[in-house]
């Protein structure tokens, strides 16, 4: 962390923990909530937010499947706490890569929003309700396998940006309905234009979806011990579940590959799946074992699909195989 000028570098008061963040009102909601529990628990923290644009907040007009390269969204804030000049970053866990720059890691994962994908529309109640050939917009591979699995008929078509562009191409008219995460919406207050919430049984989130982690570097011991109090451990079992799974698939949110766990007492029950973007094939299947085995259970998911041809369709999709 840094020291503000001060003759007594040991007065708390003097500390600034700053904080790289994106600068979609998203981004910005999630650091200001880290910002606010941070100084709550520590009343003599001051905490900072340090705004940036990342590679893919620039990159607009192609689906983030094609844009290559995973943690479009971090490497910038990555880049910034190993140069020092913040001390954590703050992310939806959907978009952050399995694996961490050499001196950075997760510290802990907050509490989990609501996982589900929502439906928005401004004319229709209901998935169900969309008429025959209904335009839906969304750019993720995973909503769109799964939504024209159950609905052929229906038009998907390309939708990206943050969260109010998304919304404000919807209300120009473009879209009948489009898909976002409900966690976004209900962070940013706009929960009433949730139509309907989409159960995992219709549309399996991504892996992570709803979920806030904060990364900082690994030998900051200070700042560790800091983070420490915001830590859900139900959410990290679940997310440490959905991770492995993505990890052995080589996936995130940007493929067709959907998971979700779920705590049932003592046992992890996680279900997974792996289709065709167009829909015409689904794999999908689950596991249930003890929380102590979450990443175990994971890579058993994983494995399952991949027996059952998910390497074929995930080839496809990277253009090349997984081993
Ligand atoms: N890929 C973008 C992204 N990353 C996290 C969220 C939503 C919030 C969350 O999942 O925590 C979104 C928007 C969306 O999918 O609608």
């Amino acid at each position: 962390m840094s020291q503000l000028p001060s003759t007594d570098e040991s007065t708390p008061e003097n500390k600034t923990l700053r904080i790289a963040t994106r600068e979609s009102a998203l981004a910005l909601w999630q650091a200001e909530y880290v910002k606010a529990e941070l100084e709550r628990i520590h009343p003599d923290l001051s905490v900072e937010l340090c705004p940036m644009t990342s590679r893919g907040d620039k990159i607009l007009d192609v689906p983030l499947a094609k844009v290559g390269g995973k943690g479009l969204f971090v490497k910038e804030l990555e880049t910034s706490m190993l140069a020092g000049e913040t001390d954590i970053a703050v992310h939806s866990m959907k978009d952050v890569p399995m694996e961490f720059p050499e001196g950075l890691g997760l510290a802990v994962i907050c509490p989990r929003e609501d996982p589900r994908d929502a439906l928005v529309s401004n004319t229709y109640d209901s998935f169900d309700a969309l008429p025959q050939g209904a335009i839906v917009g969304t750019s993720s591979l995973r909503r769109q396998c799964q939504l024209s699995s159950i609905r052929p008929d229906l038009e998907i078509r390309f939708l990206r940006g943050n969260v109010n562009t998304r919304l404000a191409k919807l209300d120009a008219g473009e879209y009948d309905a489009i898909i976002l995460a409900a966690a976004g919406l209900i962070r940013l207050e706009m929960a009433e234009r949730i139509k309907q919430f989409l159960e995992p049984e219709l549309s399996l989130p991504a892996g992570g979806q709803g979920a806030v982690g904060i990364e900082c570097r690994t030998d900051d011991e200070q700042v560790l011990a800091l983070l420490k109090p915001l830590h859900d451990d139900a959410t990290a079992i679940r997310v440490t579940a959905e991770r492995a799974m993505n990890r052995r698939l080589e996936g995130g949110c940007q493929v067709p590959i959907g998971c979700y766990a779920e705590l049932e007492g003592e046992e992890v029950w996680l279900r997974g799946l792996v289709g065709r973007p167009d829909g015409t094939v689904i794999l999908s299947d689950e596991v249930r074992g003890p929380k102590a085995e979450a990443s175990e259970l994971g890579i058993q998911l994983a494995e399952r699909l991949l027996s059952a041809g998910a390497g074929d369709i995930l080839q496809e999709v990277y253009g090349h195989s997984i081993k």
